[in-house]
């Protein structure tokens, strides 16, 4: 990946969504970039956004609908967490963080990621990414987020599942699955990767987010292709499902989402009032915020 390739620039104005979203509906997976003056990006990144601060985040929510949110730590700031925990503790704690960390990382700088309000680490399985996380700095990883209840992100190819999986059975701490495992969806719902992640749904330490509709899609906006694979899983696990927006949206190379267009997705994955309150609400708050049960 050429990392001054273009990236798209995330919508400049997105639309009002048409549903109006339940009352503390979280996006479960988003990013803050920078500003790289401030928070430097990674010099091993293998690809370089334009900023994206926690102000246009927080901006582009309000906008949306959403009051809550989960911050997902993206390769390009590596393992420097540092604009993530800033976007944290300007959130009153309406914001819970997912890291990366390396190998060697402290108990006592765990401590303090989750004072800020990180609740799990992340790990990359993507070809354009880079290298994927090394499986023993994984094992290692999850002991030491144990005694702190974290969880883990999985972030993968879909072709790499297959091989992939044998690996996550062996972890037992909760794993969620990035973006419904950027399956395909020009292969359809019954393409092997789709039935994989379905079997390995059945596992109850899994959890998938219903993200990246237009990373999963084909056809292009509005992105139904996507859809219909993010209304199976949540049909199938609704206490075991995320939302996210992804914004800003890094390396999407064409069709950027209008990220109130990818609400209105919420109509075809959620399509009760039930369904869109366990999806927004009640599952991320069962993850993020189970303080306030
Ligand atoms: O933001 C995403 O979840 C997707 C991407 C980027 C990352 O995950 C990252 O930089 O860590 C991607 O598909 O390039």
């Amino acid at each position: 990946m050429n990392m001054f390739s273009p990236n798209l620039t995330p919508h400049p104005n997105p639309k009002k969504p048409d549903i109006r979203l339940p009352e503390g509906a979280c996006d479960a997976h988003c990013h803050v970039f920078g500003p790289g003056d401030v928070f430097p990006y990674s010099t091993s990144a293998t690809y370089r956004p334009e900023d994206a601060p926690k102000e246009r985040l927080r901006a582009l929510h309000d906008h949306l609908g959403l009051s809550r949110a989960v911050i997902v730590q993206a390769s390009c700031h590596g393992t420097d967490n540092a604009a993530m925990v800033d976007a944290l503790l300007a959130s009153d704690g309406k914001w819970r963080g997912i890291a990366m960390v390396e190998r060697d990382v402290t108990p006592e700088a765990l401590q303090a990621l989750h004072d800020a309000g990180v609740r799990g680490v992340r790990f990359n399985f993507v070809n354009h990414l880079g290298e994927g996380a090394d499986h023993d700095a994984v094992l290692e990883i999850v002991e030491k987020i144990k005694p702190l209840g974290w969880h883990i992100v999985v972030h993968f190819d879909a072709e790499k599942l297959e091989g992939l999986a044998p690996f996550l059975e062996k972890i037992d701490v909760t794993m969620i699955i990035d973006h419904m495992g950027r399956v395909d969806a020009s292969k359809g719902t019954d393409q092997l990767a789709f039935r994989l992640l379905l079997k390995l749904m059945e596992d109850k330490r899994f959890w998938v987010k219903v993200s990246g509709c237009e990373r999963v899609s084909r056809a292009g906006p509005p992105f139904h292709d996507a859809a219909e694979f993010a209304r199976i899983l949540v049909e199938r696990f609704p206490d075991r499902v995320l939302w996210g927006t992804d914004w800003p949206h890094p390396n999407i190379r064409a069709n950027m989402p209008d990220d109130g267009a990818l609400v209105d997705l919420l109509k075809i994955i959620a399509p009760t009032e039930e369904s869109l309150k366990t999806l927004l609400v009640d599952n991320p708050t069962r993850l993020y915020w189970p303080e306030t049960l």
